[in-house]
This record gives C-alpha cells, structure tokens and sequence, in this order.
C-alpha cells in the first residue's frame, strides 16, 4: 500500500483507517482477482460522522462539461453514482432520478458536499420509475425548469434478475423489458419532445455484454439488444436536430454495493473474471470516463455506437458451461433412413 501522505486525513470510526488507507485499499482489492471486496467493504467508512466519499479525479479537464446540465437515471447507486460524481467534478449540473427516494437523497447530500464553492456544478434529484410514462414527462420538464435546460441524458438505470427463461413468468419478463427497453425509449422521447428537437444534445444509454447471448438473463439480453437498435435508429432520424446517441455496454462484472446486493449470490459479479482477458472485473470509474468521453466534444463524429467496455471479455467464449449431455444427436442420411426401415 502507498505511503501515508503527510497531511493526516481523517481516521474512520468504525476501524481506525484513516481516509487515504481506505482509498488505496478499496482501489488495490478491486484489481486483486479475489473473492474478498465483499468482506472489506462490509462496513460504511466514517469520516467524523461523514461518510467517506472518496477523492474524485478524472482523466477530462475539470471545467469540460461547467456550461452543460445532465439527467442521469439511476444517479444515485453503483455506475451511475460514479458517473454523476465525474459529470458534478467537470462542472455539470446533475440531476439523478430513480424510484428510491432515501437512496436519491443521500447521494445528493454526500455529492453536495464534494461541489468546491468556485464550481458551477450542482446536484438535485427527482423521484422517477423510467417505467411511468408521466414519471418521466416529469423528470424531463422539472430539469428544464430548474436548470434551465438539458444537455446530456445518460440512461444508466435498469437491472434484471437471473433466471432461466423456463422460469421467467410474464410479469417479470414485463418488468424487466419495461425497466430496460421502454423506461429507456420513454426518457429519450420525452428529453427530444421537450428539449433536444430544438436545441440538440447527447445521449448515452448503458447496456449490457449480452453479445452472446445473455443466457440466465434472457429478458435482459432480449432488452438491451432493443436499446442497441434503438440507439442506431436514433442516431439517424435525429442528427439532423444534432442528437447524438451512443450506448457503452459494460462487461465483465463491475462491482458496486448495490449491484452485487441484487443477486442472491453476491460473488456473481465477481464471477467472470476467468473468462476476462484482462483477468478482473471493471471499476465503474471505467464506465464513467466511457460515458464521458461520449458526451464529449472528443466524441463528436461517434453516433449510433456501442462502446464495449469490458476488458476483451465479449471477445472471449460465453461465460454459461453447458452441461454434458446428448440431447442434440446429428443428422446423417444413413440414420434417417434406418429409423424409416
Ligand atoms: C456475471 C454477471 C454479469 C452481470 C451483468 C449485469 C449486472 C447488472 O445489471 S448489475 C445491476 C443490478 N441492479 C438491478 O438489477 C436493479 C434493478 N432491478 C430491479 O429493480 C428488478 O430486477 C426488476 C427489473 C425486475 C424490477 O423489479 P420490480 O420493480 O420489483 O418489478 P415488479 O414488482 O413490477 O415485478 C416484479 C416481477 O419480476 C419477477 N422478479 C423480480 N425479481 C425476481 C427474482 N429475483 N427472481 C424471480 N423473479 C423475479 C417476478 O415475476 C415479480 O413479480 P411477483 O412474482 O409478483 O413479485
Ligand atoms: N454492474 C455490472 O456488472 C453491470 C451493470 N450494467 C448496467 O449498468 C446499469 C447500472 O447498474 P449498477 O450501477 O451496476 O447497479 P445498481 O443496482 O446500483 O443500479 C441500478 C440503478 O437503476 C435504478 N433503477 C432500476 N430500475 C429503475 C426504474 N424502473 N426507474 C428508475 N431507475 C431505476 C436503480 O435505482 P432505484 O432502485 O432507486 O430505482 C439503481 O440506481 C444498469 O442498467 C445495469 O444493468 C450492465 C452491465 C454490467
């Protein structure tokens, strides 16, 4: 681990890790090809009373985005915390939008407190289920009113759970198309309706690697393969409004909290990593300079794109081990022929 830098930062109080440890230490598990994040982050680090929020930098010059404002859907968790926290340090008015309230509000409390005061940026939230139409209307014209307008949409909210598609009833396969596939259609509709038809703007919708199929999450791979084509029409019937659209499809398994609390097994994020060529999972700081670079003036000629971000990992062979069995016997004439004898 790095040396402690002269300046003490502040001890947490649950462990006596002081700020600094608790970064370096977060970042070195992360590229360990270890099961063990889970254990390590089993408590919140507590900085005199404050939760950590850890340093922020990005590899983008700190005033990119000081005269754009972005809606990001599923803000305050996971991926699209980190990508809020990189739009908010590069000067970006944010507002983060999901179902869960508390969630929403104590993101924007921590990020609130990271803005320096010379800063431009600022952050609020709105309730929003991406799945209700109204909800969304909504979510698009309060952004507009409060900041004035709307630059960037990151349609970062969504999720699955895993199941066999035998076991997938109709209303979770709904759910999980509306959440993926429509939540998605509606926030782009209403942010062109409302804004992007006259004064253009960038979106960016994140996917999954479900290049070879999405076995176990079939409903999700079926969604997110829609958001793809999706991403292609648009890039064409809107560039003429200068909208660009672009998808980043993460792969590998990216870690966060909330992520690996949505599966019964929480080692399943961590669980690609043998099929990785890079041999680890991706960090949701991966994603968010992805993100970032798309919304970007450096990203200008890029439109109808998917962006894989995954470590090689769609290159390499699908992650589901197919059992032995011989249920899928050859076709030869000579068999044909004596099965009609
Ligand atoms: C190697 C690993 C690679 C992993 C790559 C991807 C990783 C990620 O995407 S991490 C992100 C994880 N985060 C999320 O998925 C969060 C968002 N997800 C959800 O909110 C749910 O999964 C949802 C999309 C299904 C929405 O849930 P909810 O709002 O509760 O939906 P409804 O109440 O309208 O309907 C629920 C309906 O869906 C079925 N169902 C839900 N969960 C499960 C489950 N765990 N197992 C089986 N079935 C489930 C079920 O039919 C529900 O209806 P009821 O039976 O009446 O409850
Ligand atoms: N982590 C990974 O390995 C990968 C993740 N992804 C995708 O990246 C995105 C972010 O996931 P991640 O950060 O990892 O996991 P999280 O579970 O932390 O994020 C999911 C976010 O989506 C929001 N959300 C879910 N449903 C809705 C809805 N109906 N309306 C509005 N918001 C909703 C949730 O907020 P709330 O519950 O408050 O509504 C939550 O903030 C997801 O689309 C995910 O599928 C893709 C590939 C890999």
């Amino acid at each position: 681990m790095p040396e402690c830098p002269s300046v003490c930062t502040p001890q947490c109080t649950n462990c006596d890790k002081s700020q600094f440890q608790v970064r370096h230490r977060t970042l070195e598990k992360r590229f360990l090809p270890k099961f063990n994040i889970l254990k390590h982050l089993s408590h919140d680090h507590k900085m005199a009373g404050q939760t950590l929020v850890p340093n922020v930098c990005s590899v983008f010059r700190e005033d990119l985005f000081h005269d754009k404002v972005a809606i990001v859907t599923g803000g305050g968790t996971g991926i699209g915390k980190t990508i809020t926290q990189e739009l908010l340090h590069l000067g970006c008015k944010v507002m983060i939008a999901s179902r869960k309230v508390e969630r929403l509000k104590k993101a924007v409390t921590e990020l609130k407190s990271t803005i320096s005061r010379s800063s431009l940026a600022d952050i609020d939230y709105l309730q929003c289920n991406i799945r209700n139409e109204d909800e969304v209307k909504n979510l698009m014209s309060q952004t507009i009113k409060q900041f004035g307008g709307i630059n960037f949409l990151v349609n970062n909210g969504g999720g699955q759970f895993p199941s066999g598609a035998g076991d997938i009833r109709l209303k979770g396969w709904n759910a999980v198309v509306e959440t993926n596939l429509t939540g998605t259609f509606l926030c782009c509709r209403e942010v062109f309706n409302q804004w992007f038809k006259d004064h253009g703007g960038v979106i960016v919708n994140i996917i999954v690697d479900n290049f070879k199929g999405f076995p176990l999450m079939s409903h999700s791979g079926a969604a997110r393969a829609g958001v793809e084509n999706l991403t292609k029409s648009l890039s064409i019937e809107w560039a003429e409004y200068g909208v660009r659209i672009n998808s980043v499809a993460p792969g590998g398994g990216i870690y966060s909290e909330t992520a690996a609390a949505n599966y019964a097994n929480p080692t399943m994020i961590q669980s690609s990593i043998p099929r990785v060529p890079a041999k680890r999972n991706g960090t949701t700081e991966e994603i968010s300079a992805s993100v970032c670079f798309l919304l970007s003036p450096a990203a200008t000629f890029i439109s109808g794109e998917t962006l894989r971000v995954d470590g090689g990992a769609s290159l390499y062979k699908n992650k589901y081990e197919i059992p032995e069995h011989n249920k899928l016997p050859g076709y030869t004439w000579e068999k044909d022929l004596s099965s009609k004898l």
